[in-house]
């Protein structure tokens, strides 16, 4: 049977001896779930479950093998070993037994264990039937009340395996919505962010809505389902055409940022089209910063492009539009071909984004903020700002060609 299992499975793939564990020890969580499946994913986390000394364990592997090490909780005595390019969490089994932690677990496929010691499985709560039912199914219905980001970790786990949510856990789920405003919004985001970065989600997306999961957060989303619902295959089509597109919108907003391009493109669906009450909907989920200012300049940078509606964008028109968006350009395009542009009308933008030396999109300065102050004697200020920005515009619409002009420009405007 071993032979048979996939590598996380195999204890000599893991980054330690399985001599350094004490025994009994259980793999569980994710890590099974995912295995038996044969998904794979980017960052690996192993969760462990050990009847006693699970702190101390971790601790001597961390010190053993140069790995970081964090306590995650004393009280629960819950502690996590930093490998390199994988984490592994110790928890002592809650309720003192294996069978009953599982049985305080989420959900059916979530609570599998894997002995490696002997190689086997222990399944009290049958998940192993639901990973074939391809059905995600609570344990019990106390459970999902015992920590209502459960509800949404269903309807995420559903859109990542592409499982179905079991007909009583949907009814459960759908009663006990209006618990999961008790939750932190910091664990709310980070479910939604795995939602936004999952192909093909909005569907479920739309359907976690409708139960009442996100609407308390995006009360107006519903008004652009019909877009949202297009978003997936936009992207696809887009990058058909435009394949350097395509990468740049599953690229991360930022390194730091799990967030995609397309991810940022979909959250920009959910939030109300007003860029105010957008902005009072981020701050309320505690969204970063720079994902706020990005969902505004998506919305901004949409209201520009529906100008093409009723006539061509002028070139300052243009010029505007590419400093507005940055990198987020791909993700307009996205939700201007789901709101029914062609691509046909967005190719002379899109032909001018993939040219680096576009005037338009990529302009070069004449002159720096410097050499302009020097020529003209003056002082910093934010009218040599300005004054950079009006020779920008001059330039694009061809009246400034040399220095000397810029310069004369800019005077003439003082
Ligand atoms: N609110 C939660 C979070 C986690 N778990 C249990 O703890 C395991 C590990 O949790 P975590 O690492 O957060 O999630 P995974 O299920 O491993 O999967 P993912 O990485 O997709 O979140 C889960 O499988 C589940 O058994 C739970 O019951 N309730």
């Amino acid at each position: 049977m071993s032979e048979a299992l996939p590598d996380v499975f195999s204890p000599a793939r893991w980054p330690f001896e399985l001599s350094q564990l004490p025994q009994p020890a259980y793999l569980v969580g994710g890590a099974v779930r995912d295995g038996l499946v044969g998904r794979t994913v980017t960052d690996l986390d192993l969760d462990f479950v050990l009847l006693q000394d699970a702190v101390q364990t971790a601790r001597t592997l961390a010190k053993y093998y140069g790995a970081g090490f964090v306590l995650l909780d004393a009280e629960r005595q819950i502690a996590r070993v930093v490998f390199k390019n994988i984490t592994v969490d110790f928890a002592q089994a809650e309720g003192n037994s294996l069978e009953q932690d599982l049985r305080r677990r989420d959900f059916t496929v979530n609570a599998i264990a894997f002995d490696p010691f002997t190689q086997t499985f222990i399944d009290p709560n049958k998940g192993q039937e639901d990973l074939q039912r391809r059905l995600i199914k609570m344990i019990s219905p106390e459970n999902l009340q015992d920590d209502p980001l459960r509800l949404l970790r269903g309807y995420r786990q559903a859109a990542q395996l592409g499982f179905e949510i079991e007909a009583e856990t949907k009814a459960a789920i759908q009663a006990f919505a209006p618990l999961l405003s008790q939750v932190a919004v910091e664990r709310i985001r980070t479910e939604l962010v795995y939602l936004f970065n999952t192909p093909n989600a909005t569907n479920i997306i739309q359907k976690s809505w409708e139960v009442g999961l996100i609407s308390p957060w995006f009360q107006s989303a519903n008004q652009q389902f019909q877009h949202l619902s297009q978003m997936d295959l936009s992207a696809e089509n887009l990058g058909k055409i435009y394949p350097q597109l395509s990468q740049e919108l599953s690229r991360g907003l930022r390194e730091t940022l799990k967030i995609s391009i397309l991810g940022i493109a979909k959250l920009s669906c959910l939030c109300n089209q007003n860029l105010t009450l957008a902005e009072a909907e981020l701050l309320e989920l505690k969204f970063s910063k720079i994902e706020l200012k990005s969902v505004l300049a998506i919305l901004k940078g949409l209201s520009q492009i529906n100008l093409l509606k009723t006539k061509d964008l002028s070139l300052r028109e243009q010029y505007f539009l590419f400093q507005g968006l940055g990198i987020l350009f791909p993700a307009v395009i996205v939700r201007a071909m789901a709101a029914g542009f062609s691509l046909e009308t967005l190719s002379p933008l899109i032909n001018r984004y993939l040219n680096p030396n576009d005037p338009i999109a990529y302009p070069q300065l004449l002159l720096t903020g410097n050499e302009l102050m020097e020529a003209l004697k003056l002082r910093p200020s934010p009218k040599i700002g300005e004054l950079l920005l009006e020779i920008q515009l001059g330039q694009i619409e061809g009246k400034i060609t040399t220095i000397e002009q810029a310069i004369a420009y800019a005077q003439q405007l003082l």
